[in-house]
């Protein structure tokens, strides 16, 4: 049982509580959180898992990582009923199953069917209600006045901001600020964000690019004083909750494609901050017999980089892409598979000297932008993890192919995201050239969410149209609301704090 958590860059043995890492989002020393242990499940327990529903699936993975003493197992189904209940398809999470034709067994995993159309609404739906829940257990007698609040501060190139904001709207002593980088993000993705009147929720459009905008999130984490003032919340994937949701889909897909829990299956994931794929590593560390996860990045590929060279370096531009949730230099989460890779690798398997040496790697990033691996670190990586970068051009012809070609459904229609995974699931095809594998290829948004990439690549088919093969009447009517949102001149982390301190005086929750 892994139910204590610690950081990636401590060199103590102390761990703490389920609670204290979810509500302190990231470690004091500028880490991230990781369980303690992780557990196993035997292969009998894996076939009793394949029977499950999603939800009674979520449920038994994440009684594994959360003691009953913090969490009651009738309150943590509660909390699970809840935020699933949410999606607009009771398996949360289904299958395309063989897209392109039953030869291939090419299997599309749609986790686009919460309220915000994209994959962040199954973690995010999650720890909404996982703040409320201890709010509301810490707040149980207190006077107002005395109530315990969260501030949540949080960096978005897109989607994780209206997932944030949907988990999180007029949620009693929480408050949301989403900060995104101005005119990097789809029209319809910064109306998701901009339209939500609640009193307690304010986008902040900032001068910059993703990473300016997660740089100063972090630095927010780690101002002692200002966090202490406003109890600061992460709702990025750097908060550990983030991943444990996301394990699920991993198992549930898994059984989904194929009953025999002895198939070879392949996981290919679109990846930016390594939030999503890490989550199909800790289910591959618990026991779920998955061949590989595959890294699918677009042309901003430090972590295609990584893999092929042992080099972790932050480039000096991140391109715009036309898969722009994933223009990312640094990307966080991968600090927690780094960790796995030190502590088996380089530490004998010592948590604490693995927390060293992951220090001493981070603090070489910062001061020359750059670190580099022993060979050997990658080649234990390559066990569970294969690369692919997909070029704008690639992504194109993708969207255009599956539409022209899909079998189940014909015309089926990626997001520039998610094309991005089935051109590397492709390829992978092509190099493995093993018809008994199992490819599931994560989609992580909904096509209307990215309607200029889309329909570049298909307005010159006959008998196309966004308006009615696309976009649903949910999202059609976001441009006739009002809009809300800040402007913040400069990347700059005082002009931040002071208009967060600003707006929650406007809310009355200073
Ligand atoms: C649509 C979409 N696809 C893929 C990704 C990449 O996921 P991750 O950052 O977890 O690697 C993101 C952003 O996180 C996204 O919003
Ligand atoms: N692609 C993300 C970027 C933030 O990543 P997160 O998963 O760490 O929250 C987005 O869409 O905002």
């Amino acid at each position: 049982m892994s139910q204590s958590y610690r950081s990636t860059r401590s060199s103590a043995k102390e761990t703490q509580s389920f609670e204290k890492t979810i509500i302190q989002g990231l470690a004091s020393d500028g880490g991230l959180f990781i369980p303690s242990e992780i557990p196993r499940v035997s292969p009998e327990t894996l076939k009793q898992w394949s029977q499950l529903s999603f939800q009674d699936l979520a449920f038994e993975i994440m009684k594994l990582y959360i003691s009953s003493e913090e969490i009651p197992e009738t309150d943590l189904k509660g909390l699970i009923q809840r935020s699933y209940s949410t999606f607009r398809t009771n398996d949360v999470t289904p299958l395309a199953k063989n897209v392109t034709g039953s030869g291939e067994h090419l299997h599309v995993l749609e986790l686009f069917h919460g309220p915000t159309y994209a994959f962040k609404d199954v973690a995010l739906q999650f720890v909404g209600n996982l703040f409320e829940f201890f709010l509301q257990r810490a707040n149980k007698d207190l006077p107002q006045d005395q109530r315990k609040k969260i501030t949540v501060v949080g960096a978005t190139s897109g989607d994780t901001g209206s997932a944030a904001i949907y988990g999180m709207r007029g949620k009693k002593d929480v408050s949301v600020f989403i900060l995104y980088p101005t005119g990097r993000i789809s029209p319809i993705q910064e109306e998701q964000m901009t339209t939500v009147p609640d009193k307690n929720v304010q986008t902040l459009s900032v001068k910059g690019t993703f990473d300016n905008c997660q740089d100063i999130v972090k630095a927010i984490f780690g101002d002692v004083e200002f966090n202490k003032k406003h109890n600061i919340g992460a709702v990025n994937s750097i908060n550990w909750a983030r991943i444990l949701a996301q394990i699920t889909y991993y198992f549930y897909a898994y059984f989904q494609a194929t009953k025999d829990v002895q198939s070879k299956v392949k996981f290919v994931v679109p990846s930016g901050n390594f939030g999503d794929i890490l989550a199909g590593y800790y289910a591959k560390k618990m026991g779920l017999p998955v061949e590989r996860l595959v890294i699918a990045t677009n042309s901003n590929d430090i972590l295609d980089r990584f893999m092929k060279t042992g080099v972790y370096e932050r480039s000096d531009d991140v391109a715009a892409t036309l898969s722009p949730a994933m223009d990312i230099l640094v990307s966080s989460n991968f600090e927690r598979l780094l960790w796995y890779l030190a502590r088996d690798v380089l530490a004998s398997n010592d948590d604490q000297k693995a927390g060293e040496i992951l220090n001493q790697w981070f603090v070489q990033l910062k001061t020359e932008g750059k670190f580099e691996v022993d060979p050997a670190v990658i080649k234990h990586a390559l066990i569970d993890f294969d690369s692919e970068r997909v070029s704008d051009s690639e992504t194109k012809d993708t969207i255009k192919t599956t539409y022209e070609t899909s079998q189940n459904p014909k015309n089926y229609i990626l997001d520039p995201h998610t094309a991005v995974g089935v051109c590397a699931t492709k390829r992978q095809m092509v190099k493995d050239n093993d018809k008994s594998i199992q490819y599931i290829s994560l989609s992580t948004a909904h096509p209307a969410k990215f309607a200029e990439a889309v329909n570049d690549a298909l307005c010159s088919f006959e008998g196309y149209s966004f308006e009615r093969d696309v976009l649903p009447d949910e999202l059609q009517k976001l441009s006739t609301l009002e809009k809300k949102l800040k402007f913040v001149e400069k990347a700059d982390i005082e002009l931040v704090k002071a208009t967060i301190e600003e707006e929650l005086a406007k809310m009355g929750l200073l």
